[in-house]
């Protein structure tokens, strides 16, 4: 260990050293000289592979595993280790991250965040405070990966560590002998991981040459997935950055397009993506009458209507009936069987978009049609291949290596894999078919047997999304179980539910998927259904397909998707205080420089009916704001929304539930949702307003009342899902409402929820755990000082989402 002048000195380097190269030439001898005498061998690399765009190389050395870590980009390794160390377990690991520079420190640390890793961050060597936190995260109080700078692990030491990634190395290989030195005098096994950049063969000369090309014939664990990064590496020389992208650029993409007055390239055609292609345009009436609805503005196609809305860089058709779907006549009369013969709203818009294999996502509520949006497309597509795959008449096999499904359908449970099964079995039901139709997996103890079955080649795969990434880690040379060119379809079906149940299951999963497919238009098709916008999670899948077409039925979620500013108040008490907040919250929007005048800001006010109305407008007129009340039994009902636009004075819009279906306008900037209605659905259909609105960043408040407890709950998963700021009168009022409630029907049999033990509060509707604590449980640990002055700072501040 260094002493006190030596580490004092070794401070002012680094700070010194601001403007080094990035990476210091570390030699072998580096590590040679921290081992023991008598091993004196080279240390030798044991294992390689390629994962998240990082080439991993790892070194078993004197007892010590090392994985050295080669990412394309920053952003790479900060991916490869947020994904890693979300599949620990923070209560039982303890996970260090080193940087040599304070700033580099906060960096990754804001980074973590984003990726929803939590970490401690410590880089004030200064602090009292230090010695304790560095305590108590040992002894397992804090579970959090702990980011430090150079200055303090060599203060400290990393004893206590099990995983410690250097993520910037020193300037000084002998810094970073130190930084070895100290994982060596710990009693447990370190495991150690090193990122470091591509050109430092010379740094670390027993590490593989890392080529990006070489990477992809790196050994991985199934040769499948090696003739896959070599097609995606090729695929993604030929797609244009705007593919590339995260989902973020790509949504803001959509909503730039529909915002791009002034550019006159469509992104889509920026994009290299054929437009139009496959999508045959408006040659004849009946023709351009699929495409009622939806009209094309800049290269975004857009489709309103009814409680729906979709946008696709595609135009739009529209089909009303099983009967005009372009399928083979057995699904079609499987689906009239079915009931299935007039389209609902979201299938809408759906079904002709699927059948010429575009992408999909639609979003809406439970037992809307979701899945029959995408179904009929995917049974047609996988018969098709079926037949392209199967032997042929006089005997001769296609493809002897051909094996796997044709179509994949990943489920949230088997309840609903069994009902999506017998839905398939119906619509493929086709006795010329000399391949397995389905194949499907819902028990682990079943997988061997499955695995076996789809070594030839089949039609469907139906499984969970945890059985689904196990199948995929057996698909190994001799005996590989997908060919990744036959398959045709992807569905993920309830993927915000499969999602909560096994998450880091599906962040693998959304990982690899890319890798060993080829998404987009000709190319494998993605078929997403959902109740939540769960943007984030689809971040890796989207982007790859630029056909895809998003559907909403679901009002509220698409705001989320327009990028509607979401604001939370609770309401005053007594309830005659509740006209005052409206006033006092437009007073300011007023006052606000930003805000123009409340004509170009268009602000609409949502009350549940006609009496509440009136008495706000009334309110509002005493305060000199002029109102219009849009109601089916007011004399000014008869007021358009685009007429109240074209009024010369600015006017509130006051709007009631009921009405609420006709109004359409594109350039509602405020929705403020005055009175809470009795039902979420009627709620969540407010946000229709703002449909046409998302280009210009709209904004919605939402005023609660504790006797919204019903819908309070609603609203309280929305923020949780959304990772929107809860306001902490929320929190207050759900846990208010929650003891309340336990008060009377107490949970003896229950632990105590762990959300409630971490945080003090729990927002999670569904919580089955107790919120009371015993008096038993109050006691504070022995350990615990009781006397003196005890000092706390608080190190940082969580929430739990
Ligand atoms: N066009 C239609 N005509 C008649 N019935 C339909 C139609 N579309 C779907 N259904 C029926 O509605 C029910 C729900 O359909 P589906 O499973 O597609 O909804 P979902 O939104 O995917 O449901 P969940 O959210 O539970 O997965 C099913 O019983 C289905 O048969």
């Amino acid at each position: 260990m260094p002493t006190g002048s030596e580490r004092g000195a070794l401070a002012k380097r680094l700070q010194k050293n601001r403007n080094r190269k990035p990476k210091s030439p570390l030699k072998l001898e580096t590590l040679k000289s921290s081992e023991p005498k008598n091993g004196d061998s080279d240390p030798v690399i044991t294992d390689f592979k390629y994962s998240s765009n990082c080439l991993l190389q790892i070194l078993d050395y004197d007892g010590m595993a090392y994985t050295f870590i080669t990412p394309n980009s920053t952003a790479d390794a900060l991916n490869f280790l947020a994904l890693s160390i979300k599949t620990k377990d923070l209560i039982s690991v303890r996970i260090v991250i080193v940087c040599v520079e304070a700033s580099e420190a906060k960096d990754v640390h804001q980074e973590m965040a984003k990726r929803g890793v939590s970490a401690i961050l410590y880089t004030d060597t200064e602090s009292k405070m230090w010695t304790s936190v560095w305590q108590m995260w040992m002894q397992g109080h804090l579970n959090s990966v702990l980011i430090v700078c150079d200055d303090l692990i060599l203060k400290l030491g990393s004893q206590k560590a099990n995983y410690i990634i250097h993520f910037t190395l020193p300037a000084f290989s002998h810094v970073f002998f130190q930084r070895f030195a100290l994982t060596k005098e710990s009693s447990s096994k370190i495991e150690t991981f090193v990122i470091r950049a591509e050109n430092d063969t010379h740094i670390f000369p027993f590490l593989k040459p890392t080529c990006r090309q070489n990477a992809a014939a790196l050994e991985n664990f199934s040769t499948m997935q090696i003739n896959e990064n070599d097609a995606i590496e090729e695929h993604c020389n030929t797609i244009s950055p705007v593919e590339k992208e995260p989902l973020a650029t790509y949504v803001n993409d959509f909503q730039t397009m529909a915002d791009s007055s002034t550019s006159s390239i469509p992104s889509m055609v920026a994009a290299g993506v054929e437009p139009m292609e496959n999508v045959p345009l408006f040659g004849n009436e009946k023709e351009a009458a699929l495409y009622e609805k939806s009209s094309t503005e800049q290269g975004l196609s857009k489709y309103v209507h009814v409680g729906i809305v979709a946008h696709s860089r595609l135009p739009i058709p529209v089909c009303y009936q099983s009967a005009d779907l372009l399928v083979q006549p057995q699904i079609k009369a499987a689906m009239q069987r079915e009931g299935i013969c007039r389209s609902y709203r979201n299938q809408r818009v759906a079904w002709l978009h699927a059948i010429k294999g575009h992408a999909l996502t639609v979003v809406g509520p439970k037992r809307t049609g979701k899945t029959w949006c995408y179904l009929p497309a995917l049974c047609e597509r996988a018969y098709q291949q079926m037949l392209q795959r199967q032997p042929m008449n006089d005997g001769v096999d296609c493809d002897v290596n051909d094996c796997g499904p044709s179509a994949i359908i990943v489920v949230a449970s088997e309840e609903q894999g069994l009902q999506l099964a017998e839905w398939c079995r119906k619509l493929l039901d086709f006795s010329q078919l000399d391949v397995e139709i389905l194949v499907w997996l819902f028990h682990r103890s079943n997988a061997l047997e499955v695995c076996s079955r789809l070594v030839e080649p089949c039609g469907i795969f139906l499984t969970t999304a945890d059985l689904f990434l196990y199948v995929l880690q057996q698909s190994k040379e001799p005996n590989p179980i997908f060919n990744p060119a036959a398959i045709c379809c992807v569905a993920l079906d309830g993927f915000d539910d499969m999602c909560a149940q096994w998450r880091k299951c599906c962040t693998q999963l959304l990982h690899l998927l890319p890798t060993l497919l080829k998404f987009g238009p000709n190319q494998t098709q993605l078929m997403v259904t959902m109740r939540f916008w769960l943007p984030q999670m689809l971040n890796d899948l989207l982007p790859s397909s630029p056909d895809v077409q998003l559907v909403f039925e679901d009002a509220l979620e698409a705001a989320i998707y327009g990028g509607v500013n979401f604001e939370f108040k609770v309401a005053k008490e007594p309830e005659l205080e509740h006209n005052r907040d409206i006033l006092e919250f437009i007073q300011g929007l007023q006052q606000n420089p930003e805000s123009k005048n409340l004509k170009t800001q268009g602000l609409v006010i949502a009350c549940t009916n006609l009496e509440q109305a009136l008495q706000l407008s009334g309110f509002l007129s005493e305060h000199n704001l002029e109102t219009s009340i849009y109601s089916a039994h007011n004399n000014a009902s008869n007021l358009s929304l685009a007429q109240w636009r074209l009024q010369t004075t600015p006017t509130i819009l006051i709007t009631i539930d009921e009405v609420l279906p006709n109004l359409r306008h594109d350039h509602i900037s405020y929705l403020i949702n005055f009175q809470m209605p009795s039902s979420w659905t009627t709620f969540k259909d407010r946000f229709a307003l703002l449909y046409g609105s998302y280009k210009a960043n709209a904004s919605t408040l939402i005023v609660a009342r504790k006797q919204n407890e019903f819908l309070l709950w609603h609203l309280c998963t929305f923020i949780v899902k959304h990772e929107l700021k809860m306001p902490y009168e929320f929190i207050d009022i759900f846990f208010q409402m929650r003891v309340e409630r336990e008060c009377l029907a107490p949970r003896n049999d229950s632990s105590l929820c762990s959300q409630f033990i971490a945080y003090g509060n729990c927002s999670r509707r569904d919580c089955r755990h107790r919120h009371i604590i015993w008096k038993s449980e109050c006691k504070p640990p022995k350990h615990y000082p009781i006397e003196g002055v005890i000092e706390f700072q608080i190190i940082q501040v969580s929430t739990y989402l």
